[in-house]
Formats: C-alpha cells, structure tokens, sequence
C-alpha cells in the first residue's frame, strides 16, 4: 500500500511529443454546451449507496473479512486527492467493492484510466477515474450520456469503445469500459514511430471511417480524433523485418519492426463529441489534427472528423504527424506546402479574429513568419503524394500477409 499515485510511464529518448496531448481548452475555459445529459444514475449499478459516504474507514479489526484494517472487498482509507483532482490509489486497493486496481493504464486531461479486475462478471475492465472538479465531473456526465447514445445504435459494438457501467465514487465519476489494447500512438511510439505496412492502413482507414460515418448519422461529431484516441482491440504483434532501416547486423533489433497481428481497432475518449449545431466556432480538436476551417475561426461541422481522419491515416503511413507546429500561422503554411493554395471561398469569409493571416486574399506567407526556423519548416515537408510515395514504398507495403510470411523467429 506504500504506493501513492503511480509515476508516468518511463519516457525514453525517442519521446518525441508529451505521452498524452491534451485537447485544448479544458485547463483555460470551458467549451460551449454539448449534448444533453439523460441520464444521472449508473447502469448497473444504481442502487449502490453513495461511496462518498465511505470516506472514513471505521474499526473494522474483528471482522474476519478484514486483511491488515481493511476489508477484502472494502474500500481503502480515505486520501486527498493530488492538487489537481486526480485521484489517489494503489495498486491492489479496491474501487468499490466489485473492482479491484491492477495497474494504470493511460492518463489524459479528464482522468486516470486503471486496468481494474471485475469481480462480477470476471474480466478485466478499464476504468476512467474522473478528477474531482466540477467541470470535469459534468463533462464526464456528457461523455456518459454519448457513449450510451453509441451504445445504444451500435448494436455489434465493434466500431465505438463500450461502456459497460459507472458510479460516482468519493466524488470521482468513475467509467467502466471494455480493456483494449494499446492506442495507435502508443504502438508507433514503442516501435520507434516506424510506420504501419499500407494494408493494415487502409484497415484501420475503413474501420475509421465507419465509424466516424456512423458518428455522423447520429449527428454527433468527435471534435478529438487522434492518435491517442484509436486503440488496438489487441496488443498482441509480431516482429519483422523492416527493409528501410537495416543495418550490418543480423541480430541487431532496429531490424526490425513490430506489427498487430490484428488491425481491429475501436475509439475512445468521447469526451469532446457535440451534436451538431450552427455556428460552432470556438477550438476544438488536438493541434495536429485541427482543420483549416478551426483555426481560422469559420465554424465547423462534421468535416473536422474527417480531416483529423486524414492527418491520423498520413501518420500511420509515415510514422510521424503530419503537421507538427504549436503555431498557427505555419500551421496553415504547412497545410498550403503539401496540399496546395487555401481554396479563395475559405480565405474570403476570414473575419477579424484570423485576418492577421491573411493578406490580400492570400496566406500572409512567409511574409508573416516569426522566424526563418519556421520558414525552413514549412519548406522542409514535401508535397502529400510525395510523402505518401515514400512512405509506401518498403516490401511492406503490399501488406499485412506478406510481413506475416516473413515474421521473424523472435
Ligand atoms: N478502454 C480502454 N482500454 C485500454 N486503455 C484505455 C481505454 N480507455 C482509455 N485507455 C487509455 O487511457 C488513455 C486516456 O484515456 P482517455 O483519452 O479516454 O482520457 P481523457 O482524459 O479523456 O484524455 P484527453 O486528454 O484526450 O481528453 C488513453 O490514451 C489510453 O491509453
């Protein structure tokens, strides 16, 4: 029990972005309203009597069910919560008396995610810890209420990640979701960000877009793909070997490259979806993955799923985000480099708040460069085909079976 709140998983050197990119906007001010909430209880569980009720442990020591002062099944000592909100455990403790922590999964701007074993139904689940803060509990009510909406039309449930329960435990809203495996950054990030084989791309483009469709249809759109936000069903892979990078040696292990051995994959993190309305205009997505039409202030619909949906699949080709810039003027200068001119009905509905990038009815660059660092990092990228062309061009590309027929005996 000596341990407190679990550390970041170790960075190592080919960290080349924070673990998590956090959406924007969360720790500034909160986005405008989003979906309704329905509901306000679990769906499981919603007789269980309010855990905040279990904050200080009584004297339990002659109760045989009892281990060391706390109940097999109990609840463990009460804990201030970090100075962010974030809830404080260990591992082994109980969360309820139906799960029990394994081990931390993934943290991200609303929670902790813990792999946690359901004593119930005898599976491991992952659970997202809310943090204790009003507008993080109520944005988690909202995410409650589309993930059931999802649950309820995708009847299958191989397109959206299921929610299978939640509560509200010492003042954390804590959701209960079926385990997946690792998301897609995280795989390219352990595999040194070298790229996935064209076929298991264009796998994971179907499914991607299957989704985001049947998102659509229900009016709801993401505002967060990403990445981070697309998990393997399984992290189970295999090693081949990879042509681009091998060296002298044999044995040497950057020869070679791991792959899925399957391509499902479902999304998560519905935290940011909103049905769709007129007049949407404030920020929304992660940088790499936000349209033209959000950075320069224009409203945005469905259409900035789908341009996230492109920036994640050039990624997957690659092994790196396709735009990476923190700044916005070069964003859209990265974005003209591979993709060709703004289209003019675009730059001519700028109003004031974006007019600082254009000029004359044009992108005000590389006039309106901060630095020649920027400039040079625009002209570094290559038009879309190009990357595309050398992206695809390894043994790998004709795909996923042929790197399986050539899995290496590791
Ligand atoms: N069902 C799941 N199975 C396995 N791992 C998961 C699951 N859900 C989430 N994770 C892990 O936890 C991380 C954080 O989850 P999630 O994106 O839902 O949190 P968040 O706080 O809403 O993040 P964000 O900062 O993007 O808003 C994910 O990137 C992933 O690594």
């Amino acid at each position: 029990m000596e341990m407190e709140r679990m550390i970041e998983f170790p960075h190592t050197h080919l960290d080349r972005r924070p673990r998590k990119r956090a959406r924007l906007g969360w720790d500034v001010v909160p986005e405008a309203p989003k979906a309704q909430v329905g509901i306000c209880c679990g769906q499981e569980i919603a007789n269980i009597p309010s855990f905040a009720s279990t904050r200080a442990p009584s004297d339990h020591s002659s109760n045989p069910l009892f281990v060391k002062g706390v109940a097999r099944n109990g609840s463990p000592p009460w804990r201030e919560d970090d100075k962010d909100g974030h809830y404080m455990f260990a591992l082994g403790d109980n969360l309820t008396s139906r799960y029990k922590i394994h081990s931390k999964m993934g943290e991200g701007t609303f929670g902790q995610v813990l792999e946690c074993w359901d004593r119930e139904k005898k599976e491991m689940v992952a659970i997202k810890i809310v943090r204790g803060i009003r507008k993080y509990r109520d944005a988690a009510m909202i995410e409650i209420e589309v993930l059931q909406q999802l649950g309820k039309h995708d009847k299958g449930g191989n397109r959206c990640v299921q929610i299978r329960n939640w509560f509200d435990y010492r003042n954390h809203i804590c959701i209960v979701f079926e385990k997946l495996g690792p998301s897609l950054y995280d795989f390219l990030r352990k595999n040194n960000y070298r790229s996935f084989p064209i076929d298991l791309v264009r796998d994971i483009a179907r499914q991607l877009l299957e989704c985001v469709a049947f998102m659509h249809d229900l009016r709801m759109i993401h505002t967060d793909l990403k990445p981070e936000n697309i998990l393997l069903v399984s992290g189970d892979y295999v090693k081949v070997h990879d042509y681009k990078n091998l060296s002298r040696s044999p044995r040497d292990s950057s020869n070679f490259k791991r792959v899925p051995k399957s391509s499902s994959i479902k999304v998560i993190d519905f935290g940011s979806t909103t049905y769709d309305r007129q007049d949407q205009n404030y920020i929304v997505s992660t940088r790499h993955y936000r349209a033209p039409e959000v950075i320069l202030g224009l409203g945005w619909s469905f259409p900035c799923d789908i341009w996230s949906v492109g920036c994640i699949l050039v990624e997957l080709c690659s092994g790196e985000a396709l735009f990476q810039t923190h700044e916005n003027l070069e964003h859209l200068a990265m974005m003209e480099r591979v993709l060709g001119p703004l289209p003019q009905d675009m730059l001519k509905k700028v109003d004031r708040h974006a007019e600082k990038y254009v000029r004359r009815g044009r992108l005000d660059w590389p006039e309106g460069a901060t630095s020649r660092d920027s400039i040079k990092a625009v002209q570094k990228l290559a038009r879309l085909p190009v990357q595309l062309d050398n992206a695809a061009c390894g043994p790998f590309s004709r795909g996923i079976d042929s790197s399986r027929a050539r899995v290496a005996s590791i």
